[in-house]
Protein backbone atom coordinates (compact mmCIF):
# COMPACT_ATOMS: atom_id res chain seq x y z
CA UNK A 1 0.00 0.00 0.00
CA UNK A 2 1.26 3.50 -0.84
CA UNK A 3 2.45 5.85 1.93
CA UNK A 4 -0.63 8.43 1.93
CA UNK A 5 1.22 11.60 2.71
CA UNK A 6 -1.34 14.15 3.25
CA UNK A 7 -3.53 11.62 5.34
CA UNK A 8 -0.38 11.18 7.37
CA UNK A 9 0.49 14.90 7.52
CA UNK A 10 -3.51 15.38 8.80
CA UNK A 11 -3.24 12.98 11.61
CA UNK A 12 -0.15 14.32 12.35
CA UNK A 13 -1.20 18.31 12.75
CA UNK A 14 -4.20 17.19 14.00
CA UNK A 15 -2.14 14.87 17.07
CA UNK A 16 -0.41 18.28 17.38
CA UNK A 17 -3.19 19.97 17.76
CA UNK A 18 -4.75 17.67 19.60
CA UNK A 19 -1.04 17.74 21.77
CA UNK A 20 -1.68 21.70 22.12
CA UNK A 21 -5.06 21.89 22.60
CA UNK A 22 -4.23 19.64 25.89
CA UNK A 23 -1.37 21.45 26.77
CA UNK A 24 -3.02 24.52 26.49
CA UNK A 25 -6.03 22.99 28.70
CA UNK A 26 -3.43 21.10 30.87
CA UNK A 27 -1.26 24.79 31.45
CA UNK A 28 -5.02 26.58 32.20
CA UNK A 29 -6.22 23.42 34.20
CA UNK A 30 -3.30 23.04 36.35
CA UNK A 31 -3.09 26.55 38.13
CA UNK A 32 -6.58 26.74 38.30
CA UNK A 33 -7.21 23.45 40.17
CA UNK A 34 -3.74 24.50 41.93
CA UNK A 35 -5.48 27.59 43.15
CA UNK A 36 -9.07 26.06 43.91
CA UNK A 37 -7.55 23.29 45.88
CA UNK A 38 -5.58 25.71 47.98
CA UNK A 39 -8.41 28.02 48.37
CA UNK A 40 -10.55 25.12 49.54
CA UNK A 41 -8.10 24.31 52.15
CA UNK A 42 -7.94 27.65 53.78
CA UNK A 43 -12.28 27.49 53.66
CA UNK A 44 -11.91 24.27 55.31
CA UNK A 45 -9.05 25.33 58.14
CA UNK A 46 -9.69 28.47 58.19
CA UNK A 47 -12.49 30.00 61.05
CA UNK A 48 -15.59 29.89 59.43
CA UNK A 49 -17.73 32.18 58.12
CA UNK A 50 -20.08 33.13 55.38
CA UNK A 51 -20.22 30.70 51.99
CA UNK A 52 -17.23 31.80 49.86
CA UNK A 53 -18.08 31.88 45.56
CA UNK A 54 -14.51 30.72 44.08
CA UNK A 55 -12.78 34.01 43.47
CA UNK A 56 -15.43 36.03 44.29
CA UNK A 57 -15.26 35.21 48.12
CA UNK A 58 -18.03 37.16 50.07
CA UNK A 59 -17.87 40.46 48.42
CA UNK A 60 -21.56 40.64 47.28
CA UNK A 61 -22.82 40.06 50.54
CA UNK A 62 -20.15 42.66 52.42
CA UNK A 63 -22.31 45.40 53.64
CA UNK A 64 -22.28 49.05 52.23
CA UNK A 65 -23.28 50.90 55.85
CA UNK A 66 -22.08 49.84 59.58
CA UNK A 67 -19.93 47.14 58.63
CA UNK A 68 -19.04 46.98 62.68
CA UNK A 69 -23.21 45.77 63.04
CA UNK A 70 -23.52 43.08 60.37
CA UNK A 71 -19.73 41.57 61.97
CA UNK A 72 -21.09 41.74 64.82
CA UNK A 73 -23.92 39.40 64.12
CA UNK A 74 -21.95 37.49 62.05
CA UNK A 75 -19.55 36.80 65.15
CA UNK A 76 -22.97 35.33 67.11
CA UNK A 77 -23.55 33.27 63.73
CA UNK A 78 -19.91 31.76 62.92
CA UNK A 79 -18.83 32.17 66.12
CA UNK A 80 -15.78 35.17 67.65
CA UNK A 81 -13.09 34.41 65.63
CA UNK A 82 -14.73 34.33 61.65
CA UNK A 83 -13.62 34.67 57.62
CA UNK A 84 -14.94 36.61 55.02
CA UNK A 85 -13.60 36.59 51.63
CA UNK A 86 -12.78 40.22 49.55
CA UNK A 87 -12.05 37.85 45.98
CA UNK A 88 -9.33 35.40 47.15
CA UNK A 89 -8.05 37.95 50.20
CA UNK A 90 -9.04 36.36 53.48
CA UNK A 91 -9.64 39.00 56.35
CA UNK A 92 -10.36 37.30 59.76
CA UNK A 93 -13.03 39.36 61.91
CA UNK A 94 -12.18 38.99 65.44
CA UNK A 95 -15.17 39.93 68.14
CA UNK A 96 -13.78 38.55 71.59
CA UNK A 97 -11.42 40.77 73.31
CA UNK A 98 -9.29 37.93 74.53
CA UNK A 99 -8.85 36.01 71.13
CA UNK A 100 -7.79 39.87 70.11
CA UNK A 101 -5.45 40.33 72.93
CA UNK A 102 -4.10 36.52 72.14
CA UNK A 103 -3.38 36.96 68.25
CA UNK A 104 -2.42 40.66 68.23
CA UNK A 105 -0.94 41.48 72.15
CA UNK A 106 0.85 37.88 72.38
CA UNK A 107 1.29 37.31 69.41
CA UNK A 108 2.67 40.41 67.82
CA UNK A 109 5.35 39.41 66.59
CA UNK A 110 3.42 37.35 63.64
CA UNK A 111 0.41 39.81 63.73
CA UNK A 112 1.66 43.50 63.38
CA UNK A 113 2.25 43.83 59.78
CA UNK A 114 -0.10 45.88 57.64
CA UNK A 115 -2.57 44.38 54.45
CA UNK A 116 -0.67 45.79 51.20
CA UNK A 117 -3.00 48.76 50.02
CA UNK A 118 -1.63 49.82 46.44
CA UNK A 119 -3.57 53.44 45.49
CA UNK A 120 -3.06 54.89 49.18
CA UNK A 121 0.00 53.29 50.40
CA UNK A 122 1.81 52.37 47.30
CA UNK A 123 0.80 55.36 44.99
CA UNK A 124 -0.43 58.15 46.93
CA UNK A 125 2.06 57.52 49.67
CA UNK A 126 4.41 55.83 48.31
CA UNK A 127 5.10 54.25 51.72
CA UNK A 128 6.01 57.05 53.22
CA UNK A 129 3.32 57.33 55.93
CA UNK A 130 3.27 54.89 59.46
CA UNK A 131 -0.11 53.64 58.98
CA UNK A 132 0.14 51.15 55.62
CA UNK A 133 4.29 50.42 56.61
CA UNK A 134 4.13 46.58 56.31
CA UNK A 135 5.82 45.28 59.75
CA UNK A 136 9.67 45.73 59.79
CA UNK A 137 12.71 48.21 59.61
CA UNK A 138 11.38 50.86 57.41
CA UNK A 139 7.93 51.07 60.19
CA UNK A 140 10.16 50.61 62.93
CA UNK A 141 12.35 53.83 62.15
CA UNK A 142 9.35 55.84 62.07
CA UNK A 143 7.78 54.50 65.21
CA UNK A 144 10.68 54.64 66.75
CA UNK A 145 11.01 58.83 66.31
CA UNK A 146 7.09 59.23 67.48
CA UNK A 147 7.88 56.84 70.65
CA UNK A 148 10.96 59.65 71.26
CA UNK A 149 8.78 62.54 71.16
CA UNK A 150 5.64 61.16 72.49
CA UNK A 151 7.52 59.70 75.80
CA UNK A 152 6.15 60.58 79.12
CA UNK A 153 8.63 63.47 79.54
CA UNK A 154 7.72 64.77 76.30
CA UNK A 155 3.89 64.90 77.24
CA UNK A 156 5.05 66.83 80.06
CA UNK A 157 5.79 69.24 78.01
CA UNK A 158 2.45 69.66 76.24
CA UNK A 159 0.52 69.55 79.00
CA UNK A 160 -0.03 73.47 79.43
CA UNK A 161 -0.36 73.33 75.98
CA UNK A 162 -3.75 70.65 75.91
CA UNK A 163 -4.88 72.86 79.71
CA UNK A 164 -4.31 76.18 77.47
CA UNK A 165 -6.76 74.80 75.03
CA UNK A 166 -9.21 73.44 77.13
CA UNK A 167 -9.61 77.01 78.62
CA UNK A 168 -10.16 77.89 75.53
CA UNK A 169 -12.33 75.66 74.29
CA UNK A 170 -14.70 76.39 77.57
CA UNK A 171 -14.74 80.57 77.19
CA UNK A 172 -15.81 79.74 73.04
CA UNK A 173 -18.40 77.05 74.19
CA UNK A 174 -19.52 79.75 77.00
CA UNK A 175 -19.73 82.35 74.14
CA UNK A 176 -21.32 79.94 72.14
CA UNK A 177 -24.31 79.30 74.72
CA UNK A 178 -24.82 83.33 74.96
CA UNK A 179 -25.57 83.49 71.54
CA UNK A 180 -29.16 84.05 70.72
CA UNK A 181 -28.80 82.26 67.16
CA UNK A 182 -30.87 78.75 66.92
CA UNK A 183 -27.76 77.10 65.57
CA UNK A 184 -26.27 77.90 69.02
CA UNK A 185 -27.49 73.77 69.88
CA UNK A 186 -25.48 72.31 67.44
CA UNK A 187 -22.14 74.11 66.34
CA UNK A 188 -19.97 73.05 69.58
CA UNK A 189 -18.69 70.13 67.50
CA UNK A 190 -17.07 72.27 65.21
CA UNK A 191 -15.65 74.27 68.58
CA UNK A 192 -14.16 70.63 69.15
CA UNK A 193 -12.75 69.96 66.05
CA UNK A 194 -10.55 73.51 66.23
CA UNK A 195 -9.99 72.20 69.87
CA UNK A 196 -8.36 68.84 68.82
CA UNK A 197 -6.59 70.30 65.46
CA UNK A 198 -4.42 72.92 67.50
CA UNK A 199 -3.50 70.33 70.30
CA UNK A 200 -2.37 68.64 67.47
CA UNK A 201 -0.40 70.93 65.70
CA UNK A 202 0.91 72.87 68.57
CA UNK A 203 2.03 69.36 69.42
CA UNK A 204 3.49 68.25 66.04
CA UNK A 205 4.53 71.85 64.37
CA UNK A 206 4.42 74.40 67.91
CA UNK A 207 1.82 76.54 65.82
CA UNK A 208 -1.35 76.96 67.13
CA UNK A 209 -4.60 76.87 65.10
CA UNK A 210 -6.88 79.40 65.84
CA UNK A 211 -9.71 78.72 63.02
CA UNK A 212 -11.06 76.06 61.24
CA UNK A 213 -11.03 78.04 58.21
CA UNK A 214 -7.10 78.31 58.25
CA UNK A 215 -5.84 77.06 54.51
CA UNK A 216 -3.84 74.82 56.70
CA UNK A 217 -6.54 73.25 58.01
CA UNK A 218 -8.71 73.14 54.82
CA UNK A 219 -5.69 71.44 53.08
CA UNK A 220 -5.22 69.01 55.80
CA UNK A 221 -9.14 68.27 55.41
CA UNK A 222 -8.77 67.93 51.74
CA UNK A 223 -5.69 64.98 51.88
CA UNK A 224 -7.55 63.38 54.35
CA UNK A 225 -10.75 63.05 52.24
CA UNK A 226 -8.88 62.20 49.79
CA UNK A 227 -7.46 59.15 51.04
CA UNK A 228 -10.70 58.01 52.45
CA UNK A 229 -11.82 57.97 48.96
CA UNK A 230 -8.82 55.65 48.26
CA UNK A 231 -9.59 53.26 51.05
CA UNK A 232 -13.09 52.24 49.79
CA UNK A 233 -13.60 48.39 49.04
CA UNK A 234 -14.17 48.39 45.57
CA UNK A 235 -13.16 51.49 44.49
CA UNK A 236 -9.83 51.12 42.68
CA UNK A 237 -9.42 48.03 40.60
CA UNK A 238 -5.70 47.93 41.12
CA UNK A 239 -6.56 46.49 45.12
CA UNK A 240 -7.14 43.29 43.00
CA UNK A 241 -4.93 43.52 40.06
CA UNK A 242 -1.79 45.20 41.20
CA UNK A 243 0.15 44.92 38.05
CA UNK A 244 -1.79 47.82 37.10
CA UNK A 245 0.19 50.20 38.93
CA UNK A 246 2.84 49.83 36.74
CA UNK A 247 0.50 51.26 33.66
CA UNK A 248 2.12 54.79 33.08
CA UNK A 249 -0.03 57.97 34.23
CA UNK A 250 -0.41 59.02 30.43
CA UNK A 251 -2.83 55.94 29.95
CA UNK A 252 -4.62 56.04 33.20
CA UNK A 253 -5.72 59.12 34.65
CA UNK A 254 -7.19 57.93 38.09
CA UNK A 255 -3.58 56.71 38.41
CA UNK A 256 -2.15 60.51 37.46
CA UNK A 257 -4.66 61.76 39.66
CA UNK A 258 -4.19 59.81 42.95
CA UNK A 259 0.23 60.55 42.29
CA UNK A 260 -0.94 64.36 41.68
CA UNK A 261 -2.04 64.31 45.13
CA UNK A 262 0.33 62.26 46.50
CA UNK A 263 2.96 64.63 45.04
CA UNK A 264 0.89 67.58 46.62
CA UNK A 265 0.60 66.17 49.98
CA UNK A 266 4.07 64.94 49.88
CA UNK A 267 5.08 69.06 49.28
CA UNK A 268 2.75 70.40 51.72
CA UNK A 269 4.20 68.01 54.85
CA UNK A 270 8.12 69.04 54.24
CA UNK A 271 6.89 72.68 53.64
CA UNK A 272 5.58 72.28 57.52
CA UNK A 273 9.35 70.33 58.52
CA UNK A 274 10.90 73.61 56.91
CA UNK A 275 8.74 75.93 59.04
CA UNK A 276 9.66 74.55 61.94
CA UNK A 277 13.13 74.46 60.97
CA UNK A 278 13.32 77.91 59.88
CA UNK A 279 11.39 78.57 63.27
CA UNK A 280 14.45 77.34 64.79
CA UNK A 281 17.40 79.28 63.03
CA UNK A 282 15.50 82.48 63.25
CA UNK A 283 14.99 81.81 67.27
CA UNK A 284 18.92 80.98 66.92
CA UNK A 285 20.45 84.21 65.33
CA UNK A 286 17.58 86.18 67.21
CA UNK A 287 19.82 84.61 70.68
CA UNK A 288 15.93 84.38 71.46
CA UNK A 289 14.16 81.49 74.34
CA UNK A 290 13.56 78.48 72.75
CA UNK A 291 11.11 78.15 70.74
CA UNK A 292 8.19 76.13 71.91
CA UNK A 293 8.88 72.25 72.11
CA UNK A 294 6.87 70.44 69.17
CA UNK A 295 7.28 66.72 67.63
CA UNK A 296 9.36 68.36 64.67
CA UNK A 297 11.62 70.22 66.90
CA UNK A 298 12.71 67.34 68.63
CA UNK A 299 13.05 65.57 65.72
CA UNK A 300 15.20 68.01 63.97
CA UNK A 301 17.57 68.57 66.58
CA UNK A 302 17.85 64.18 66.79
CA UNK A 303 18.52 64.53 63.24
CA UNK A 304 21.37 66.92 63.71
CA UNK A 305 23.22 64.80 66.22
CA UNK A 306 22.19 61.06 64.75
CA UNK A 307 21.59 59.40 61.35
CA UNK A 308 17.91 59.54 60.71
CA UNK A 309 17.94 56.82 57.51
CA UNK A 310 14.59 58.59 56.22
CA UNK A 311 14.27 60.82 53.17
CA UNK A 312 12.71 64.46 53.63
CA UNK A 313 9.56 63.17 51.74
CA UNK A 314 9.49 60.41 54.17
CA UNK A 315 10.56 62.29 57.10
CA UNK A 316 8.07 65.09 56.23
CA UNK A 317 5.49 62.35 56.77
CA UNK A 318 6.17 61.37 60.46
CA UNK A 319 4.97 64.32 62.23
CA UNK A 320 2.35 64.90 59.33
CA UNK A 321 0.69 61.21 60.82
CA UNK A 322 -0.32 63.13 63.89
CA UNK A 323 -3.32 65.02 62.49
CA UNK A 324 -4.71 61.64 60.25
CA UNK A 325 -4.67 60.05 62.91
CA UNK A 326 -5.57 61.91 66.27
CA UNK A 327 -7.38 65.24 65.32
CA UNK A 328 -10.33 63.82 64.03
CA UNK A 329 -10.74 60.73 66.49
CA UNK A 330 -10.44 62.84 69.37
CA UNK A 331 -13.03 65.13 68.75
CA UNK A 332 -15.00 62.38 67.76
CA UNK A 333 -14.18 60.87 70.94
CA UNK A 334 -15.65 64.14 73.05
CA UNK A 335 -18.75 63.99 70.63
CA UNK A 336 -19.44 61.24 71.90
CA UNK A 337 -19.08 62.34 75.59
CA UNK A 338 -21.55 64.71 74.72
CA UNK A 339 -23.94 62.26 73.89
CA UNK A 340 -23.18 59.94 76.71
CA UNK A 341 -23.49 63.21 79.29
CA UNK A 342 -27.08 64.14 77.67
CA UNK A 343 -28.64 60.86 78.12
CA UNK A 344 -27.00 59.74 81.00
CA UNK A 345 -27.63 62.71 83.24
CA UNK A 346 -27.11 60.92 86.60
CA UNK A 347 -23.59 60.23 84.95
CA UNK A 348 -22.99 63.74 84.69
CA UNK A 349 -23.84 64.51 88.29
CA UNK A 350 -21.79 62.04 89.62
CA UNK A 351 -18.92 63.64 87.93
CA UNK A 352 -19.96 66.96 88.75
CA UNK A 353 -20.22 66.08 92.17
CA UNK A 354 -16.76 64.17 92.83
CA UNK A 355 -15.08 67.63 91.14
CA UNK A 356 -17.06 70.21 93.14
CA UNK A 357 -15.96 67.92 96.21
CA UNK A 358 -11.87 67.66 95.16
CA UNK A 359 -12.04 70.93 93.47
CA UNK A 360 -14.70 73.15 94.72
CA UNK A 361 -15.91 76.32 92.20
CA UNK A 362 -13.23 78.93 92.47
CA UNK A 363 -11.13 77.40 90.18
CA UNK A 364 -10.66 74.86 87.77
CA UNK A 365 -9.35 71.53 87.21
CA UNK A 366 -5.76 70.91 85.84
CA UNK A 367 -3.59 68.15 85.35
CA UNK A 368 -2.58 68.11 88.75
CA UNK A 369 -5.91 67.10 90.29
CA UNK A 370 -5.79 64.00 87.98
CA UNK A 371 -4.75 61.60 90.81
CA UNK A 372 -7.97 62.82 92.58
CA UNK A 373 -10.44 62.38 90.07
CA UNK A 374 -10.58 58.28 89.89
CA UNK A 375 -14.20 58.83 88.55
CA UNK A 376 -13.57 61.55 85.76
CA UNK A 377 -10.59 58.94 84.58
CA UNK A 378 -12.58 56.01 84.68
CA UNK A 379 -15.74 58.13 82.60
CA UNK A 380 -12.64 58.57 79.88
CA UNK A 381 -12.55 55.19 79.32
CA UNK A 382 -16.17 54.84 79.55
CA UNK A 383 -16.31 56.67 76.50
CA UNK A 384 -13.42 55.41 74.69
CA UNK A 385 -15.51 51.88 75.44
CA UNK A 386 -19.04 52.89 74.50
CA UNK A 387 -18.26 54.30 71.34
CA UNK A 388 -14.90 53.07 69.78
CA UNK A 389 -13.93 56.09 67.63
CA UNK A 390 -11.70 53.14 65.33
CA UNK A 391 -14.95 51.23 65.08
CA UNK A 392 -13.37 48.44 63.12
CA UNK A 393 -10.16 48.64 64.97
CA UNK A 394 -8.36 51.56 63.03
CA UNK A 395 -6.12 50.23 59.82
CA UNK A 396 -6.12 46.53 59.87
CA UNK A 397 -3.12 44.17 60.84
CA UNK A 398 -1.84 41.24 58.98
CA UNK A 399 0.10 37.94 59.61
CA UNK A 400 3.99 37.75 58.35
CA UNK A 401 3.35 33.50 59.37
CA UNK A 402 1.57 30.94 59.27
CA UNK A 403 -0.43 30.23 62.51
CA UNK A 404 -2.72 28.16 64.57
CA UNK A 405 -5.05 29.10 67.14
CA UNK A 406 -7.53 27.56 68.61
CA UNK A 407 -7.59 24.79 66.15
CA UNK A 408 -7.87 27.12 63.11
CA UNK A 409 -5.63 28.03 60.59
CA UNK A 410 -4.55 31.73 59.94
CA UNK A 411 -2.05 31.48 57.36
CA UNK A 412 0.60 34.46 56.53
CA UNK A 413 -0.89 37.14 54.99
CA UNK A 414 -4.17 36.93 56.37
CA UNK A 415 -5.54 40.49 57.38
CA UNK A 416 -6.77 40.48 60.90
CA UNK A 417 -9.44 42.94 61.82
CA UNK A 418 -10.69 43.69 65.84
CA UNK A 419 -14.46 44.40 65.24
CA UNK A 420 -13.96 46.83 68.35
CA UNK A 421 -17.69 47.39 68.20
CA UNK A 422 -18.39 43.92 69.04
CA UNK A 423 -15.33 43.69 71.32
CA UNK A 424 -16.29 47.26 73.33
CA UNK A 425 -19.58 45.94 73.62
CA UNK A 426 -19.51 42.19 74.74
CA UNK A 427 -21.60 41.63 77.25
CA UNK A 428 -19.66 38.74 78.58
CA UNK A 429 -17.01 41.40 79.65
CA UNK A 430 -19.23 44.76 80.01
CA UNK A 431 -22.48 43.91 81.32
CA UNK A 432 -25.42 46.22 80.33
CA UNK A 433 -22.71 47.58 77.02
CA UNK A 434 -24.68 50.16 75.95
CA UNK A 435 -25.21 51.77 79.43
CA UNK A 436 -22.58 54.66 79.94
CA UNK A 437 -21.09 53.66 83.35
CA UNK A 438 -17.81 54.69 84.32
CA UNK A 439 -18.16 52.65 87.22
CA UNK A 440 -17.13 49.74 85.06
CA UNK A 441 -13.19 51.16 85.24
CA UNK A 442 -13.47 52.55 89.02
CA UNK A 443 -11.70 49.64 90.68
CA UNK A 444 -9.13 49.87 87.98
CA UNK A 445 -8.85 53.52 88.28
CA UNK A 446 -8.74 53.14 92.34
CA UNK A 447 -6.05 50.77 92.57
CA UNK A 448 -3.67 52.84 90.66
CA UNK A 449 -4.95 55.74 93.52
CA UNK A 450 -2.69 55.10 96.45
CA UNK A 451 -3.65 57.67 98.66
CA UNK A 452 -6.88 56.03 98.84
CA UNK A 453 -6.39 52.72 98.48
CA UNK A 454 -8.14 51.28 101.19
CA UNK A 455 -11.15 53.64 101.21
CA UNK A 456 -13.80 52.42 99.25
CA UNK A 457 -15.83 55.36 100.22
CA UNK A 458 -13.35 57.82 99.78
CA UNK A 459 -15.33 60.90 98.34
CA UNK A 460 -16.28 63.44 100.36
CA UNK A 461 -20.40 63.29 100.76
CA UNK A 462 -21.84 66.28 100.02
CA UNK A 463 -25.37 66.25 99.81
CA UNK A 464 -25.81 63.78 102.43
CA UNK A 465 -26.47 60.83 99.56
CA UNK A 466 -23.71 58.24 99.95
CA UNK A 467 -20.16 58.49 98.34
CA UNK A 468 -19.10 56.73 95.40
CA UNK A 469 -19.62 52.75 94.63
CA UNK A 470 -16.78 50.57 93.34
CA UNK A 471 -17.70 48.66 90.55
CA UNK A 472 -20.64 47.28 91.59
CA UNK A 473 -21.18 43.08 91.14
CA UNK A 474 -23.93 43.79 88.17
CA UNK A 475 -21.12 45.59 85.90
CA UNK A 476 -18.60 43.47 86.75
CA UNK A 477 -18.00 41.18 83.64
CA UNK A 478 -14.79 39.23 82.78
CA UNK A 479 -11.78 41.15 83.46
CA UNK A 480 -10.22 42.82 80.37
CA UNK A 481 -7.13 40.99 79.89
CA UNK A 482 -5.51 44.26 78.42
CA UNK A 483 -4.12 46.32 81.24
CA UNK A 484 -6.26 49.55 79.76
CA UNK A 485 -9.69 47.79 80.24
CA UNK A 486 -10.62 48.15 76.21
CA UNK A 487 -8.81 48.06 73.06
CA UNK A 488 -9.86 51.63 71.69
CA UNK A 489 -5.94 52.15 70.80
CA UNK A 490 -5.83 48.85 69.04
CA UNK A 491 -3.28 46.29 70.25
CA UNK A 492 0.34 45.29 70.79
CA UNK A 493 3.38 46.37 68.54
CA UNK A 494 0.70 48.60 66.25
CA UNK A 495 -0.95 49.84 69.38
CA UNK A 496 -1.73 54.35 69.22
CA UNK A 497 1.65 55.66 69.58
CA UNK A 498 -0.64 58.89 70.59
CA UNK A 499 -2.88 56.71 72.88
CA UNK A 500 -1.60 58.65 75.91
CA UNK A 501 -2.02 62.47 74.59
CA UNK A 502 -5.19 61.48 73.29
CA UNK A 503 -5.89 59.85 76.75
CA UNK A 504 -4.28 62.78 78.39
CA UNK A 505 -6.46 65.82 75.56
CA UNK A 506 -9.45 63.81 76.96
CA UNK A 507 -9.32 63.74 80.42
CA UNK A 508 -8.10 67.61 81.16
CA UNK A 509 -11.24 68.87 78.31
CA UNK A 510 -13.77 66.60 79.53
CA UNK A 511 -13.20 67.50 83.05
CA UNK A 512 -13.17 71.73 82.39
CA UNK A 513 -16.60 71.00 80.53
CA UNK A 514 -18.22 68.88 83.22
CA UNK A 515 -16.98 71.21 85.73
CA UNK A 516 -18.22 73.77 84.05
CA UNK A 517 -21.40 73.14 82.21
CA UNK A 518 -24.19 71.18 82.22
CA UNK A 519 -24.96 68.96 78.86
CA UNK A 520 -28.68 68.65 78.98
CA UNK A 521 -31.26 67.46 75.91
CA UNK A 522 -31.97 70.77 74.04
CA UNK A 523 -35.59 72.56 74.64
CA UNK A 524 -38.60 69.78 74.21
CA UNK A 525 -36.36 66.79 74.07
CA UNK A 526 -35.77 64.53 77.13
CA UNK A 527 -32.45 61.92 77.01
CA UNK A 528 -34.32 59.06 76.16
CA UNK A 529 -35.52 60.75 72.61
CA UNK A 530 -32.00 60.55 71.92
CA UNK A 531 -30.62 57.98 69.14
CA UNK A 532 -27.88 56.43 70.91
CA UNK A 533 -27.30 54.40 67.63
CA UNK A 534 -26.98 57.27 65.36
CA UNK A 535 -23.61 57.55 64.25
CA UNK A 536 -22.23 58.57 60.87
CA UNK A 537 -20.59 56.21 58.48
CA UNK A 538 -16.42 55.40 57.87
CA UNK A 539 -13.35 54.51 59.11
CA UNK A 540 -13.68 56.52 61.95
CA UNK A 541 -17.41 56.83 63.32
CA UNK A 542 -19.03 59.82 65.62
CA UNK A 543 -22.35 60.50 66.42
CA UNK A 544 -24.58 62.54 63.90
CA UNK A 545 -24.74 65.93 64.18
CA UNK A 546 -27.33 66.50 67.31
CA UNK A 547 -28.92 69.36 69.44
CA UNK A 548 -28.09 69.66 72.99
CA UNK A 549 -28.12 72.75 75.25
CA UNK A 550 -24.38 73.76 76.88
CA UNK A 551 -25.55 75.48 80.15
CA UNK A 552 -22.87 77.26 82.30
CA UNK A 553 -23.62 75.85 85.51
CA UNK A 554 -23.52 79.25 87.79
CA UNK A 555 -21.97 82.41 87.23
CA UNK A 556 -19.15 81.96 89.69
CA UNK A 557 -17.81 80.14 86.75
CA UNK A 558 -17.96 82.73 84.68
CA UNK A 559 -15.45 84.79 86.66
CA UNK A 560 -13.47 81.11 86.78
CA UNK A 561 -13.43 80.68 82.84
CA UNK A 562 -12.28 84.42 82.46
CA UNK A 563 -9.56 84.23 84.16
CA UNK A 564 -8.25 80.86 82.74
CA UNK A 565 -8.64 81.98 79.06
CA UNK A 566 -6.12 84.74 80.17
CA UNK A 567 -3.26 82.66 81.23
CA UNK A 568 -4.61 80.31 78.22
CA UNK A 569 -4.20 83.44 76.07
CA UNK A 570 -0.43 84.14 77.48
CA UNK A 571 1.10 80.08 77.29
CA UNK A 572 -0.38 80.02 73.71
CA UNK A 573 1.05 83.51 72.44
CA UNK A 574 4.47 81.82 72.04
CA UNK A 575 2.79 78.97 69.20
CA UNK A 576 2.32 81.42 66.63
CA UNK A 577 -0.62 80.71 64.27
CA UNK A 578 -1.32 78.90 61.04
CA UNK A 579 -2.40 82.11 58.90
CA UNK A 580 -1.52 81.77 55.58
CA UNK A 581 2.13 81.53 56.24
CA UNK A 582 1.82 77.37 55.21
CA UNK A 583 0.28 75.09 53.23
C1 LIG B 1 -9.17 59.11 70.89
C2 LIG B 1 -8.16 59.24 70.08
C3 LIG B 1 -7.50 58.11 69.32
C4 LIG B 1 -7.95 56.85 69.07
C5 LIG B 1 -9.28 56.22 69.49
C6 LIG B 1 -6.93 56.18 68.29
C7 LIG B 1 -7.00 54.87 67.87
C8 LIG B 1 -6.03 54.24 67.10
C9 LIG B 1 -6.11 52.88 66.65
C10 LIG B 1 -7.24 51.92 66.95
C11 LIG B 1 -5.01 52.64 65.92
C12 LIG B 1 -4.65 51.32 65.21
C13 LIG B 1 -3.92 50.44 66.21
C14 LIG B 1 -3.63 49.06 65.72
O1 LIG B 1 -3.34 48.89 64.52
O2 LIG B 1 -3.68 48.10 66.52
C15 LIG B 1 -4.21 53.84 65.90
C16 LIG B 1 -3.01 53.97 65.23
C17 LIG B 1 -2.27 55.14 65.21
N1 LIG B 1 -2.55 56.29 65.93
FE1 LIG B 1 -4.14 56.64 67.11
N2 LIG B 1 -5.89 57.05 68.10
C18 LIG B 1 -6.19 58.24 68.71
C19 LIG B 1 -5.40 59.36 68.80
C20 LIG B 1 -4.14 59.48 68.26
C21 LIG B 1 -3.26 60.61 68.42
C22 LIG B 1 -3.56 61.85 69.27
C23 LIG B 1 -2.15 60.37 67.67
C24 LIG B 1 -0.93 61.22 67.49
C25 LIG B 1 -0.15 61.60 68.41
C26 LIG B 1 -2.32 59.06 67.04
C27 LIG B 1 -1.41 58.47 66.19
C28 LIG B 1 -1.54 57.20 65.65
C29 LIG B 1 -0.60 56.63 64.70
C30 LIG B 1 0.63 57.31 64.12
C31 LIG B 1 -1.05 55.32 64.44
C32 LIG B 1 -0.42 54.29 63.51
C33 LIG B 1 0.53 53.39 64.30
C34 LIG B 1 1.17 52.29 63.48
O3 LIG B 1 0.66 51.93 62.42
O4 LIG B 1 2.21 51.75 63.94
N3 LIG B 1 -3.54 58.56 67.42
N4 LIG B 1 -4.85 54.80 66.65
Amino acid sequence: MLFNVPAAFESFTSHLYSSWFYLIIIAILTPLLYTLSYDLLRVLLMPPGPLPIPFVGNTSMLPKTSPWLTFQHWSQVYGPMFTIWQGRRATVVVSDPQITFDLLEKRSAKFSSRPRTVAMGELLWEMGSILVQPYGKEWSIRRKLLHAALTPKALRLYKPTQEAEANRLCMQLLRLSEEPSGRTGWDWDRLFERFTASIVFCVAYGHRIDSLNAKIIRQRFEFMHFSALLNVPGAYLVESFPLLKYVPECLAPWKAEIKRNGRREAKANMELVDLVRKDMRRAKEKGEDQIPDSLTKMLLEMKEKEDVPLSDRNFAFVPASLFGAGSDTTASSMCSAVLALVTHPATLKQAQKELDATIGKERSPTFADEPNLPYLRALVKEVLRWRPVAVLGGTPHASTGNDWYLGKWIPKGTTILGNNWAINLNEEYYPEPHLFEPRRFLALEMNKLSKFEAAPGYLPVTDGTAGFTITPPELTGKAHPSPKGHSSFGWGRRICPGADLASNTLFIVLAKLIWAFDFLPADGRKPEDYDIFAYTQGFNIRPQRFECKIRLRDGDRKVVLNRDLQDAEAWLERFSAFGEQAG
